[in-house]
């Protein structure tokens, strides 16, 4: 088969069982993809709580170590897929929500849509493994458990403009890789 776009597992996860991303009907547009292992997703408000009492304690005053705390208890969960994906040049993989996981499990996607560009896939650092980014802003903690279905991948083409020109030439990671700036 002529190999142009698709799904594997990564070197990591090789004998996990991990199952591939599938699509469930004929006609839909994303590929399911699930969690490599479980994962347990704290609530927003039970972090938020322990602020809000931080700060009230501290007379309202915002010192260094709440914010610290805050910042550390606030910052979304990646959960690994175990997975990375191959596509040509001019694609880009669009991770989207599944609109249950709002209606149902109180799980949203921080960053709105992921986007894996075609250059993570074997990038150096983490051979290109997806990660899904999630806030859980329900009041239990969340528990997922490994081949839940975490999030939708969607293959699109993008389009460049006529005098583009890429600052780097080869992606290293993901994340933040590409600089603070
Ligand atoms: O939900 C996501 C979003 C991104 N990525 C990976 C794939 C993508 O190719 C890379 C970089 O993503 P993006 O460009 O959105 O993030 P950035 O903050 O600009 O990081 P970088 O500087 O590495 O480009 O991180 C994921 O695994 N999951
Ligand atoms: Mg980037």
């Amino acid at each position: 088969m002529n190999r142009v776009r698709g799904f594997e597992v990564v070197k990591k996860y090789q004998d996990q069982g991990l199952t591939l991303p599938r699509r469930q009907t004929m006609a839909s547009a994303g590929y399911d993809i699930e969690a490599a292992s479980d994962i347990t997703i704290p609530s927003i408000w039970t972090l938020n709580f322990v602020r809000i009492f931080r700060l009230i304690r501290n007379g309202h005053e915002l010192i260094e170590s709440d914010r610290l705390a805050a910042e550390k208890v606030l910052k979304p969960i990646l959960v690994p897929t175990g997975i990375k994906a191959y596509m040509p040049e001019d694609e880009v993989l669009i991770l989207a929500n599944r609109s249950s996981n709002t209606f149902k499990r109180n799980l949203s996607l921080p960053n709105g849509i992921g986007v894996i560009d075609s250059d993570y896939y074997d990038n150096p650092n983490n051979e290109g493994e997806i990660f899904v980014q999630v806030l859980n802003y329900g009041v239990r903690p969340l528990h997922i458990k490994k081949g839940e279905r975490v999030a939708q991948g969607i293959f699109i083409k993008y389009l460049k403009t006529d005098d583009d020109e890429p600052i780097s030439s080869q992606r290293m990671s993901g994340f933040g890789s590409t600089g603070k700036k």
